[in-house]
This record gives structure tokens, C-alpha cells and sequence, in this order.
């Protein structure tokens, strides 16, 4: 299964935390599951993202949230379209608003798992709620406004 940054335009797969075309950046890829409308990224952070050690930083983790909950509502926004899941380009968004909570310290090491849910869906705006799990604990809780750049714009 394709991630949802696959069929991000060319224009719009550069960023730092999830463009497929920038090497330097996390690449984070994000799953969308059509039946129970979920979706998933998963991150095994470096030991330099590191806030105490032992501790991932929190700007990762928000970063996480982010990109996870861009690609989200991309795929929230591809459903309303005619064109099948496997078929690019995806509706690119941009977070208006990003909420974080940080619920307990998230360990370095494991695998983080952030699961997506869509809260509120517009044509235009989507809400979405992030949970993120290190070894199956629930550590950061996130909820974001992202907003679909109108096409034309760059892409
Ligand atoms: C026409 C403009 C095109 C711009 C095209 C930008 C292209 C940019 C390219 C970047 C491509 C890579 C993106 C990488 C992913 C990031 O890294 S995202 C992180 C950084 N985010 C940013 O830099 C975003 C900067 N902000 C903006 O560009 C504009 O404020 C936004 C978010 C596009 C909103 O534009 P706007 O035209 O002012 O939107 P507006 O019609 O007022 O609001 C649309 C809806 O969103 C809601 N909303 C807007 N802001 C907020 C907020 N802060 N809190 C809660 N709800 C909000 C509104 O209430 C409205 O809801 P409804 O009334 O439809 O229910």
C-alpha cells in the first residue's frame, strides 16, 4: 500500500517533516486505512532527537503531529473526489492550527505510532485528532486545522 506523501504533487513533497524528495528531512509516511478511516505514521526517532537523554524532544513529536495530521486530511479530501485512492495527485494541506499535548514523557527508542482520526471534515478544512503511542502507551495527544491549498497554487 502507498503512503499518502506518494501522490503529494512535486511542488508540494519537499518539506522537512514529510516530502518524499527531501533527504535531509524526517520523510515521514503516513497510511490511510479507507475502512475504519484511520490513519497511521510510524517513526523510529535517531538518538539525536533527543530532549533529555533517554527522552524524545518534543518539536519532533509536534512535527509528527503535524505532517500526520497534513497527510490526514489529504486523505479525508481525496475520498470526496472521483478518482480512485491509488490515483495521484492528493489534495496538499497546510495546518492552520496545531494543538499539542504532551500527556507523559515519550521514551527514545521505540517505534512511535501516530493513529489519526477526522473529527470534523469540510471541502476545504479538516479536522483531525492524533494520538501517538510509544510501545503501545499513549504519550502525545494531538488535534489540528489543516486547510487544502487551492489548486493552482504552486503543486
Ligand atoms: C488562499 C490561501 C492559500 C495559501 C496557500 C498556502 C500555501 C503554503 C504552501 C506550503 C505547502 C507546504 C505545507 C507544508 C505543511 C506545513 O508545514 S504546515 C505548517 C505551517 N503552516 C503555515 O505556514 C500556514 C500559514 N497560514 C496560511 O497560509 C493561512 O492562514 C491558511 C491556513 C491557508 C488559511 O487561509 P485563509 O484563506 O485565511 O483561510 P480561511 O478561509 O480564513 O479559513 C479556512 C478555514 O480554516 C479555519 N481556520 C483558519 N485559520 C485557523 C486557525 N488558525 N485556527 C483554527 N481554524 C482556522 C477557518 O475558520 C475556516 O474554517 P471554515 O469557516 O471553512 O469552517
Amino acid at each position: 500500500m502507498n503512503y499518502v506523501q506518494f501522490y503529494y504533487p512535486e511542488g508540494f513533497a519537499h518539506c522537512y517533516g514529510c516530502g518524499r524528495l527531501n533527504p535531509e528531512g524526517h520523510q515521514f509516511k503516513t497510511y490511510w486505512d479507507p475502512e475504519k478511516r484511520e490513519s497511521r505514521t510510524e517513526f523510529t526517532p535517531k538518538p539525536y532527537h533527543t530532549a533529555i537523554p533517554g527522552f524524545v524532544y518534543g518539536g519532533l513529536l509536534a512535527s509528527l503531529v503535524d505532517c500526520h495530521s497534513t497527510a490526514t486530511g489529504s486523505a479525508a479530501l481525496k475520498e470526496l473526489e472521483s478518482t480512485p485512492w491509488d490515483q495521484g495527485p492528493y489534495p496538499r494541506c497546510v495546518t492552520a492550527s496545531l494543538e499539542v499535548q504532551f500527556l507523559k514523557p515519550t521514551p527514545l527508542g521505540p517505534t512511535l505510532v501516530a493513529v489519526g482520526r477526522v473529527l470534523e471534515r469540510s471541502e476545504r478544512k479538516v479536522v483531525v485528532g492524533t494520538e501517538v503511542y510509544a510501545d503501545g502507551v499513549l504519550t502525545v495527544k494531538g488535534k489540528a486545522v489543516v486547510v487544502r491549498i487551492p489548486e493552482g497554487w504552486g503543486g
